[in-house]
């Protein structure tokens, strides 16, 4: 195809429905990447090469950008700037797929899905480059093009370049009011500008308003989703302070976590105390809830703690670090045996003492076979993980409402263990990287329905994080608590602290 069968529409120079936009909407730059290659570099072809083959991995192997396409730039040898634009181009594509989708849609004349997979993935590299990042258009065009013809052959760069001609003549912003305008109703507008899937707009729009924020915060939780979150570090109480770990790295402290740091760079891998264990990568939400559950209050023994679901190992290293601070042990468990390896070496550093064992097993037969058996048990629930959207930019597109329905089920179970698991005063934490109130709430409140009245009592969580975070940080007026990225610069992190008070067995 040619630059003449690309639909000629253009776009108007207007808002489409005549309405002004809201101020965050407008803010497109917020999703511009900050990179700005100017001209021509050596190894521009190679990156978005790289960003292109993590697609398609993406696409065809189901795989994870993230673990995809760090070992990709290290075996193709690129580092530094090359390397940062791979990754932009690799994820910010991911992310704003469904927006450059919709721009690419108003260009062509057929529907998207009678494109093929690998030239439909080409556009939106051009896509991205050309409305998400400061690459100057003839450089975008004229590169992703090359791409094309390297990739996809000869016949379909002519297509392409025809596209993403068509793309650069007009503003990104007039793109997104064109794009808006296609849709009829609010959440459509906002989820194809923003780039979500409209039964993920729906979840979060409903838990954002449940969890007492006003619904037009929406668009500034969509886009915190499509920006890159900062690197986050643990500093492992007991193995090293914060003051330690931030002498060896430019970085500044964490806003909510006592042990966070937050890195200026990018290249965690590089720290010796990452390296050994001493500290390591994690969200300041997972910190700030592990450090909850760790200072809830309890009366008697605080010896024996189980983190049921523990792999990859980032809250057991964590909670074990604590537990060689206070004397306790914990039992890490998970039910796969390659992520229980994971947990294994993220407690290398952590003293022998605080680790009783890492152990394969399903959390649902925890509770039957070791009942009353731990002071502390963490339910860190396998989830859809929709509140780790940022880390993860292809999952939104994968991710189904059908799986919301699995998982939830699922998650019960391994509540229901839990509680059975803890002992009497003992105490649960329920954990989620999702905000989906099917996975958070109604998971909560459908265990108690099912338990002796009485049996169990719900903590005051959101005191016990103001105690760790501040008064400054905002929160429901509720017992659990929910973070979210645009509010708090976290994951949104749902947790909910329950007491065992009594027998949790119906008589
Ligand atoms: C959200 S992740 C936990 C993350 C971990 N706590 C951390 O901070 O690194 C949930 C984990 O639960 C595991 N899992 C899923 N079903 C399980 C089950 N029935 N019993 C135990 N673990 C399970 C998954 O394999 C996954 O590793």
């Amino acid at each position: 195809m040619n630059d003449d069968a690309a639909r000629s529409t253009q776009p108007e120079r207007r808002n489409a429905q005549g309405r002004e936009r809201s101020a965050a909407r407008t803010r497109g730059d917020g999703n511009r990447g900050s990179l700005a290659p100017g001209e021509r570099r050596k190894g521009t072809d190679d990156s978005r090469t790289i960003a292109f083959d993590v697609l398609r991995q993406v696409a065809d192997s189901d795989a994870y950008a993230n673990l995809v396409l760090p070992p990709m730039l290290r075996s193709r040898g690129l580092s530094g700037r090359d390397a940062a634009f791979a990754t932009e181009l690799t994820y910010g594509t991911l992310r704003m797929r469904g927006r450059y989708d919709a721009v690419i849609a108003l260009c062509v004349d057929r529907p998207l899905d009678k494109i093929d997979a690998p030239v439909l993935d080409v556009l939106r590299l051009g896509a991205h480059q050309l409305l998400g990042m400061r690459v100057p258009s003839h450089a975008a065009v004229s590169e992703t093009v090359g791409l094309a013809r390297s990739r996809v052959g000869a016949g379909s760069a002519q297509f392409v370049n025809a596209v993403l001609r068509k793309i650069s003549r007009t503003e990104l912003e007039e793109w997104l009011e064109l794009i808006e305008a296609q849709e009829s109703d609010e959440i459509a507008k906002m989820s194809v500008v923003d780039s979500h899937p409209q039964w993920i707009t729906r979840a979060m729009r409903d838990a954002l308003v449940a969890s007492g924020r006003p619904v037009d915060e929406l668009v500034s939780l969509l886009e915190a989703d499509n920006a890159s979150p900062r690197v986050t570090l643990v500093a492992r109480p007991g193995l090293i302070s914060v003051a330690e770990l931030g002498a060896q790295v430019e970085s500044h402290p964490g806003r909510l976590a006592p042990t966070a740091l937050i890195l200026e760079g990018s290249d965690p891998g590089a720290i010796a105390a990452v390296r050994d264990g001493q500290a390591g990568v994690q969200d300041e939400g997972s910190q700030l809830v592990t450090l909850a559950f760790a200072q809830a209050p309890l009366e008697g023994t605080d010896a024996r703690w189980l983190d049921m679901c523990a792999g990859p190992g980032g809250k057991a290293a964590l909670l074990a670090s604590i537990a060689g601070t206070r004397g306790a042990r914990i039992v890490a468990n998970e039910i796969q045996p390659h992520r229980a390896d994971l947990v294994e070496r993220s407690l290398a550093a952590v003293p022998a003492h605080s680790v009783e064992k890492v152990q394969v097993w399903d959390g649902r037969d925890i509770g039957t076979q070791e009942p009353g058996s731990y002071d502390r048990v963490l339910v860190d629930a396998p989830c859809t993980g929709l509140g780790a959207l940022r880390r993860r930019p292809e999952s939104r597109w994968r991710r189904t409402p059908s799986d919301v329905k699995v998982l939830a089920t699922l998650q019960r179970e391994l509540l229901t263990s839990a509680l059975l698991a803890v002992r009497e005063g003992g105490v649960v934490a329920y954990v989620t990287c999702s905000p989906h109130l099917a996975e958070t709430r109604t998971v909560v409140s459908d265990v108690l329905g099912t338990l002796p009245e009485g049996s169990v009592e719900m903590l005051d969580a959101r005191s016990l994080v103001t105690e760790i975070a501040g008064t400054d940080v905002p929160l429901a007026e509720r017992l659990d608590v929910q973070l979210w990225p645009h509010l708090h610069g976290t994951d949104a992190m749902h947790l909910t602290l329950l007491r065992r008070v009594g027998s949790t067995v119906v008589a």
